[in-house]
């Protein structure tokens, strides 16, 4: 653990969690160089979190498993937390809800904020606000993620949202189920199922994160593609969540609720 010494006091004072990982160094980096806030802490694995150095914001980038008590550590004392860390499944976002309902106030009165990020690129956020958009005028979609072979989740927190979003898109406009006539795949080649649509994920050395959307109708196909090439593409969200998630108490999922995107 690392307190640092800058702090000025109008500064918006943020912690990292996770911070010697790809992408948490990634944040500490983006949050040093960003005007207006001042970085109070960086946090490891095994790291007594404390008070976080005093923060008013969190960074969460860790792994599945040590997130929820992370951002439970940070609401049970009133400090904002940006998730970046994937693999939230709706009953792990129920028992958050709850613990949010029950958490002291912000430091401003306010109540906490947390933000739970699937995806912090602009361009994967337009690519999943398309894919929903469109999913409703094709029979068939299926979502390809693919991602660089040290990533520990499948599939990954992007495709699992975007399959959630044309789901209930093609579910509020009455759309049949995606055709399919497999009978016969002891082995799975038809990737995994998530609200209805096909998910499939590569795992390949060189990749960083990213993610193909395929619609197809008789005679036609539509590929939504987006690519983070580096982790420097998930960093203007990052801050521009940071800043904003003191403005949005309870629970938010999707930065695109913070940026008119949804
Ligand atoms: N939302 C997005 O845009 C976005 C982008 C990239 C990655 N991610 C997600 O962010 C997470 C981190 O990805 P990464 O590539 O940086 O992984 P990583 O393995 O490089 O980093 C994770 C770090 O967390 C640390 N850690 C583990 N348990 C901890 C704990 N209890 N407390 C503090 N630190 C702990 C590990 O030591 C490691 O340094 C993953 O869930 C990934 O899917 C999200
Ligand atoms: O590199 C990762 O790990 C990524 N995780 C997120 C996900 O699971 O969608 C975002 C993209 C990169």
């Amino acid at each position: 653990m690392s307190d640092t010494t800058r702090n000025p006091s109008r500064d918006t004072k943020v912690a990292v969690i996770g911070a010697s990982g790809r992408m948490g160094s990634e944040a500490v980096r983006a949050v040093e160089s960003a005007p207006g806030l001042s970085l109070v802490g960086a946090y490891g694995s095994g790291d007594d979190l404390g008070d976080l150095g005093g923060a008013d914001v969190a960074v969460e980038l860790t792994v599945p498993g040590a997130s929820p008590a992370n951002v439970t550590h940070c609401v049970e004392r009133g400090i904002h937390v940006v998730v970046g860390t994937t693999g939230w499944d709706d009953a792990r976002l129920e028992t958050l809800r709850g613990q949010l309902a029950e958490a002291p106030p912000a430091a401003t009165g306010a109540g906490v904020g947390v933000l739970i990020a699937p995806n912090f690129a602009i361009g994967a956020l337009l690519m999943m606000s398309f894919a929903a958009k469109a999913a409703p005028f094709f029979e068939s979609v299926e979502v390809i993620e693919l991602h660089h072979p040290a990533k520990v989740d499948a599939p990954s927190g992007t495709a699992a949202r975007t399959a959630a979003m044309i789901g209930r898109a093609r579910s509020e406009a009455g759309c049949d189920p995606v055709p399919d006539a497999t009978t016969h795949d002891p082995d799975g080649a038809r990737g995994a199922r998530l609200d209805g649509i096909p998910v499939h994920s590569v795992r390949l050395r060189g990749l960083t994160a990213h993610q193909e959307v395929l619609l197809g109708n008789a005679g036609e196909m539509l590929t939504l593609r987006h690519d983070s090439f580096d982790r420097g593409s998930f960093m203007p969200g990052v801050i521009a969540a940071v800043r904003a998630v003191a403005d949005h108490p309870g629970l938010t999922v999707g930065l695109e609720h913070y940026l008119g995107l949804a």
